[in-house]
C-alpha cells in the first residue's frame, strides 16, 4: 500500500484528481454536520439571490428561494453514492459473468455473451430510457437502469482477460492438483482479474455519474424535494438566461467530479498495470539511452581487422524508483573474427543485458547505459547515430533469442516473416527472390518439407524446429556477428545437439562471428573458442576455452565446472554452489562472490580486487585457483 500512494503520488494530475476527491468524498460525508440551510426549505421572497451576496446563502438560492450551497453538498452527496454504487453494481455482475463465460466457455458462455449482444443492441441512453420507464422514476431506479447498461462492458472486458489466463499453465496445474471449477475461479482466476476490474471501475465511475445526472436532468432520476447534481441542473435550465448561476454551481460541480475521477482514474490504472510499473509510463524509447556524462574509457585499441566486437569497460543500469541496479559493471569483452564467445554465468549475472546492450536493445526507461564504449569492427555503437544502428541490428549484428514462440510473429507464416525481414534491409529485392533466399535458409538449417513449411504458422513446429527457423531468420541478411542467448535452453539434449552442430557449420561455412550466452559449460565445451564468465555484472574470468576448462583459476568458475555431469565418471555428488548472488544495487566494496567462497579473507570483502592478466586469460580474484 506505501508503495502504492508512492508511486500515485508521482503522478501530479493523478495526485490532484485524487486529493479533491478525498476532499469531497470527505465533505459528502460531513455534509449532515456542517450546520448547512435545510436544502429542501423554499423562501419565494428570497429567489434568485446572486453568489457572494448575502452571507446567509453564500451561493446564492434557486428559483424556489432554496440554498444553493446547500443543495450542492447534498446533491454531491447523492451523486457520488449513486456513482459509486452503480459502478460497484455493475462491475460485480458484469465481472461475474465475464468471469464465469470466460472460464466455462462452449455452451454458457454462448448463452452469456449473446445475452450481452442484446443488451448492446439497444441504443445506450433509450436502454436506461426503457428500464426507469418500466420501473417507475427515482433515483434507486435510475441507479439501477445505470448499471445494468454498464454490465456489458465489464462483460466482455473482464471475459477477455479470463480466456486468455484460463489458457494458462499455472490453471492446468491447479487442475492437476485437485482443484474444482469454484476454487480455481476464486483463487487463480478471481485474484488475477482484480486489477483489470479495478482500473475498469476507476475509469467508470465518473462516467455512471454523468449518465445518473443525465436521468435525473431529464426528470427520471431523484424526485423533489431530493436533488442530485442532475435534478438540480435540470430545474435551473428554465431560468437559464436570467440566473445562469443556478446552472453554473452543479454543472461545475459534475465537472470538477468526473474529471478528477478520471485523472485519478488514470493514475490508479498506471500504477496498477503491471506492464506500466517499473518507470515505464512511456513506450521504451527505440534506442537504450545512453548518459550524456558517460565514463568514455582512455586509450581504446580495437583492431578492427581482427576484432569483429569489443567492449570496454561497458556499464548498464536500471535506475528504478531512485535505485540504480548495476546489471552489467565495468566489463570488457572481445569477440575476434570467425570466433565463438561463450558467456556464461548464473540466472540474473548480466549475460542478456550484456548482449542487448550491443545494439542499445535494453529498455529505456528504465535502462541506461552509464559508462564505457562498444566497438563494432571499429566503429563505435555507443555514438553512432539511430539510422546506422537500425542497418546494424539484424543487418550485420543478428540476434537468436531462448524462447522462438514469443520472438516469432504467432499470425504470420513462417515464409511471409523470412521475406520481411529480408526486405526491410534491401528495399530493392523482388518478393519472389525474397521468397527464393527464404527458402534456401530454411533448407540451409535442414528444415524438411521447407517449401511447404514456409506457408505455415509458428505454433504448427516443434521447439526444435522453430529455433532452427530462429536461425535461419538470424541468417537472412547474412550477418557478421550472431548473438545466441541461451538458444538451446528449452531444448532436450538431443535437439540441443543438433542445434549446435548446426550454428557450428555455418559459422565455418560463412565465417560468423557469434555471442553464445548460456548457463552450460557442456554447452560452452561443445561450441565456444573463448569464454567469459560472468558473476553480478562483472566478468570475472575469461580466456580459452580448453585452457579455463582444463585450469579454471576463479573459485566461481571451478564451482560452476563442478556442478556439470561427466559422462562415465561414475556416480559421484555434483555440488551445488550454496547461497545467492548479492542484489546488484548493493554490491560489495570488494569481490561480489566472497559471501559463498570457500577461499574468500577478510582482505576480499574489504579492498576493490584487481584483474590478473596473462596473454589471453584473464581473472578477477585476489587468491587465485592458478597463478596466470
Ligand atoms: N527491464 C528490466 N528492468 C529492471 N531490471 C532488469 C530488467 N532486465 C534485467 N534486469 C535485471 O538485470 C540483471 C541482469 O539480468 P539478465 O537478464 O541480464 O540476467 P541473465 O544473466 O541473462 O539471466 P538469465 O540467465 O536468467 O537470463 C538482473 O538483476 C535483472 O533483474
Amino acid at each position: 500500500m506505501k508503495d502504492f500512494l508512492k508511486q500515485l503520488s508521482r503522478n501530479m494530475l493523478a495526485s490532484v484528481g485524487g486529493c479533491v476527491i478525498l476532499l469531497l468524498v470527505v465533505l459528502a460525508i460531513l455534509t449532515p454536520w456542517l450546520g448547512l440551510a435545510d436544502p429542501a426549505h423554499t423562501d419565494a421572497a428570497h429567489k434568485f439571490v446572486h453568489p457572494f451576496t448575502e452571507m446567509a446563502h453564500p451561493l446564492g438560492t434557486d428559483q424556489l428561494g432554496r440554498d444553493l450551497l446547500s443543495r450542492l453538498m447534498w446533491g454531491t452527496r447523492l451523486s457520488l453514492i449513486v456513482g459509486i454504487c452503480a459502478s460497484l453494481f455493475a462491475a460485480i455482475i458484469g465481472s461475474l459473468l465475464g468471469v464465469i463465460a470466460g472460464y466455462a466457455q462452449r455452451r454458457w458462455d454462448n448463452a452469456i455473451m449473446r445475452g450481452i449482444d442484446m443488451l448492446m443492441a439497444f441504443p445506450y441512453i433509450l436502454l436506461a430510457l426503457a428500464i426507469v420507464a418500466a420501473l417507475g422514476p427515482g433515483l434507486v431506479n435510475a441507479l439501477l437502469a445505470v448499471a445494468i447498461v454498464n454490465i456489458p462492458f465489464f462483460a466482455r472486458n473482464i471475459r477477455g482477460v479470463t480466456v486468455g489466463i484460463v489458457n494458462q499453465e499455472y490453471i492446468e496445474a491447479a487442475r492437476l492438483s485437485g482443484m474444482n471449477a469454484r476454487q480455481i475461479i476464486t483463487t487463480e482466476i478471481i485474484p488475477n482479474v482484480i486489477p483489470v476490474i479495478v482500473v475498469a471501475m476507476s475509469t467508470t465511475i465518473g462516467w455512471m455519474i454523468l449518465e445518473t445526472a443525465g436521468l435525473s436532468f431529464l426528470g427520471l432520476g431523484s424526485q423533489p424535494p431530493q436533488a442530485d447534481l442532475g435534478s438540480m441542473l435540470g430545474q435551473a435550465r428554465s431560468a437559464l438566461i436570467i440566473a445562469p448561476f443556478a446552472s453554473v454551481v452543479p454543472g461545475a460541480m459534475i465537472f470538477v467530479i468526473v474529471m478528477c475521477i478520471n485523472l485519478f482514474g488514470d493514475g490508479i490504472r498506471d500504477v496498477l498495470d503491471p506492464r506500466l510499473r517499473s518507470g515505464a509510463l512511456s513506450r521504451p524509447r527505440a534506442a537504450t539511452t545512453v548518459e550524456s556524462k558517460r565514463e568514455i574509457p582512455a586509450n581504446i585499441v580495437s583492431d578492427a581487422d581482427s576484432q569483429m566486437l569489443s567492449l570496454h569497460q561497458l556499464v548498464t543500469e536500471f535506475q528504478i524508483r531512485g535505485r540504480s541496479f548495476k546489471a552489467v559493471n565495468h566489463i570488457d569483452l572481445q569477440v575476434s573474427k570467425g570466433e565463438c564467445l561463450g558467456l556464461i554465468g548464473e540466472s540474473g549475472s548480466g549475460k542478456s543485458v550484456t548482449a542487448l546492450s550491443v545494439t542499445k536493445l535494453v529498455a529505456s526507461p528504465p535502462g541506461i547505459i552509464t559508462g564505457g564504449d562498444i566497438q563494432f569492427q571499429g566503429q563505435s555503437l555507443i555514438d553512432c547515430d539511430y539510422q546506422t544502428l537500425r542497418h546494424i541490428r539484424g543487418n550485420r549484428i543478428a540476434y537468436i533469442f531462448q524462447d522462438p514462440l514469443s520472438t516469432l510473429h504467432p499470425l504470420l507464416s513462417i515464409g511471409e516473416q523470412m521475406i520481411e525481414a529480408i526486405q526491410v534491409h534491401d528495399q530493392r529485392i523482388s518478393k519472389k527472390a525474397a521468397s527464393e533466399k527464404a527458402l534456401s535458409l530454411l533448407n540451409a538449417v535442414y528444415i524438411p518439407n521447407a517449401k511447404e513449411r514456409m506457408n505455415i504458422l509458428p505454433f504448427e513446429l516443434s521447439g526444435g524446429m522453430r529455433q532452427r527457423v530462429a536461425i535461419a531468420m538470424a541468417l537472412v541478411n547474412d550477418p557478421d556477428l550472431i548473438i545466441a542467448d541461451e538458444p538451446t535452453t528449452a531444448l532436450d539434449v538431443t535437439v540441443q545437439g543438433q542445434i549446435l552442430a548446426l550454428l557450428n557449420e555455418l559459422r565455418q561455412k560463412r565465417q560468423l562471428s557469434i555471442l553464445f550466452i548460456t548457463h552450460d559449460f557442456g554447452v560452452v565445451a561443445q561450441l565456444c573458442d573463448q569464454v567469459a564468465v560472468m558473476y553480478a555484472g562483472k566478468i570475472v574470468e575469461s580466456g580459452p576455452v580448453n585452457a579455463v576448462l582444463a585450469h579454471p583459476a576463479h573459485p566461481y568458475t571451478r564451482r560452476l565446472i563442478a556442478c556439470v555431469p561427466k559422462l562415465g565418471a561414475g556416480k559421484r555428488h555434483l555440488p551445488s554452489i550454496d547461497g545467492l548472488p548479492p542484489v546488484v544495487d548493493q554490491l560489495p566494496l570488494g569481490c561480489a562472490f566472497a559471501p559463498r567462497c570457500d577461499k574468500a579473507q577478510a582482505s576480499c570483502r574489504e579492498k576493490p580486487v584487481e584483474e590478473h592478466r596473462n596473454g589471453q586469460r584473464r581473472v578477477l580474484c585476489r587468491f587465485p585457483e592458478e597463478v596466470l
